[in-house]
Parts: C-alpha cells; structure tokens; sequence
C-alpha cells in the first residue's frame, strides 16, 4: 500500500486532488475527512498541510506528497524532487518600505521577517549577506509596520497583498516555486511509486496538447506535416474524394490557434481540435 500525502486546504489543495482524480485515483468527496483508501489502485491519501508534507515524506512515514518547492527547500529535510506538477507557480521575493532597501546586499546588520526562515537563511547565506532572519507563521506583509523587521521576504504570485501594504518589491525573485510531487530517494525505484509518477505525468502531457484533425489536398500534404510533426509522426489517411488527405496530429494546445491558422492558409479545411482526457507516449 502505497501512503501519499495532499494538502488539505491552502493554494495547492484543489490542484493536486485534481490531479489525482485526472490520474484515475480516488480522492475524497468531503474537505473534512483526514485521509482515504483507494484500494483499487492500492493507495492511501492523506490530507495534511503542505507544510508538514515534506517533513513526512522526509522522515520516511509517507511514501510520496505534492507540496511547494519553496516549502520543500523550508524543511531542510531529506525529501527530493520527483515530478514537477506545473502548478501553484508563485516567486519568492524580498520586499520592504518604498526607497529604504536597494538590494539584498543592503540588508546586512538588518532583519528579515518571513514564513520561509529556512529558504531565507539558505538565500542569505549563499550570498554572504549578514542578516537576521525573524520567523513568522504568515502575514508578514505588517512586520515592517510594527517594528518587528526592516524587510520582509514572501511569496508573491500578483503582488496585490504587497501593495496593499504599501511595500515596493526589492531586486530579482529569490526563488521561482512550483508544486512538486516529492519522494524519498529510498522509494524511488517501487513499481508503485513508477506508476503512480507514470500516470501523472501522462496528466501532464493530456494538459499540454490538444488532438488535432483537418483535410488537406495532397499538393500541400507535406507542408501541413511539418506544422504539426506529432509526437512520431502524423497519421494521415486517404479521403474518398480524390488528392485529399484527412491528418491526425498532436499539437501543444499553447500553439493551437496559431497551427490552425497556418494551417487554414495553406489550405487545410475541416480543422477539429478535440481535447486529450489522457495518454500514455
Ligand atoms: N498566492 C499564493 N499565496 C500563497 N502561497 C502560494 C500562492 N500561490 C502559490 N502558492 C504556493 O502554495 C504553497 C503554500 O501553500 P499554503 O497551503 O501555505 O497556501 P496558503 O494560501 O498560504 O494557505 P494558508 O494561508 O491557508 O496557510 C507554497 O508552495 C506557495 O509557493
Ligand atoms: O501576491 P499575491 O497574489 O497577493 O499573493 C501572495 C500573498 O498570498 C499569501 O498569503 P495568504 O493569503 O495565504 O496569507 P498568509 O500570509 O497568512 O499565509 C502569501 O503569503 C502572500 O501574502
Ligand atoms: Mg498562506
């Protein structure tokens, strides 16, 4: 029995159940219940918060666990990068009142108030700055206000919380975070955690491309081959009326109007983008 732990509420908690359900596991219907069995797919699911995760994938009691990279580097613990998940993108960024602090350089002698001390102090101390680093449990925004720090370093995703403290951000992001899947290195090689980490990632590329089919005349086969290569290669099969061709093509659903618009050009009708519920390349 496979134990994976989700977070229970929070930025990624939506997310990552989603993705699980894409992925054919079962995830529970109530935000209340603490943990589920999917016995089909020998798998236990915990809810915890994203923060705990990687302590309990770290010290080897949960198997696997979606959380934050940022959250991740914060625990210092021994759990490691399995998947990246493509969401719950946010930056990490120094921020402090409008004209006070140029540079991270400028805050030697001074202090830090953040949620993330751990991913703050490996920052600083990479960067042979000398601050303090005052740890907070969230709202850190205010610190400044009340005394407590002279810059504040958090996670930013619109910068809307920032400015509305009348903070100025300071510098280049000090970290870019994403939802991770995370493992222990120890468990890397389980043909469960194979699998599950297989079936993901085929999520991950169902979001990332659309199927795509269209008509063409065979003087232009080629061209439109080559505006949507496919993964292998594009099937392509003879229409009843003669020199057309039918294509069947996967594209990156990011370039999907672009293609059929060049596609439309040359001449290509009949163009049907249907979305992947799922695959395996
Ligand atoms: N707008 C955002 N605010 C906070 N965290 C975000 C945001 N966008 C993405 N994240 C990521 O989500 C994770 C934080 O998860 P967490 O559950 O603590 O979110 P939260 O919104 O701060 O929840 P809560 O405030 O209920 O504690 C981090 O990895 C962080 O980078
Ligand atoms: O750039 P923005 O889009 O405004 O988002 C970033 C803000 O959101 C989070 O706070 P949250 O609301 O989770 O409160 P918390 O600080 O108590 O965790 C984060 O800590 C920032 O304060
Ligand atoms: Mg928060």
């Amino acid at each position: 029995m496979l134990r994976i732990a989700v977070p229970n509420k929070g930025s990624l908690a939506e997310a990552a159940a989603t993705i699980f359900r894409e992925a054919g596991y079962r995830q529970r219907t109530d935000s209340k219940e603490l943990a589920i069995l999917d016995p089909e797919n020998g798998v236990e699911f915990f809810y915890l918060r994203p923060r705990d995760i990687a302590i309990y994938v770290g010290e080897g009691t949960l198997d696997l666990g979606v959380t934050g990279k940022d959250l991740l580097i914060d625990s210092g613990t021994a759990a490691t990068e399995v998947l990246p998940l493509g969401f719950g993108a946010s930056t990490f960024r120094l921020a402090a009142m409008p004209g006070t602090v140029q540079s991270l350089e400028d805050l030697a002698g001074k202090r830090i108030a953040t949620a993330y001390p751990g991913v703050m102090a490996g920052i600083l101390e990479r960067s042979g700055v000398d601050a303090t680093v005052v740890g907070l449990d969230g709202a850190v925004e205010t610190a400044i206000r009340l005394g407590v720090a002279d810059a504040v370093a958090d996670v930013v995703q619109t910068g809307t919380t920032l400015r509305t403290a009348g903070l100025e951000i300071v510098g280049e992001p000090l970290l870019e975070s994403e939802a991770l899947l995370i493992g222990h290195a120890d468990r890397a090689e389980k043909p469960q955690v194979v699998q599950l980490t297989r079936r993901l990632q085929n999520v991950l590329v169902a979001r990332r491309y659309v199927m795509l089919d269209y008509d063409v005349k065979a003087d232009v086969l080629e061209a439109a081959c080559a505006l949507t290569p496919g993964l292998q290669s594009p099937t392509v099969s003879p229409l009843h009326r003669d020199e057309w061709y039918a294509v069947r093509s996967m594209v990156p659903s990011a370039e999907t109007n672009a293609i059929m618009d060049k596609l439309w050009d040359l001449g290509a009708r009949a163009i049907l983008v249907t979305d992947i519920v799922a695959c395996r390349i």
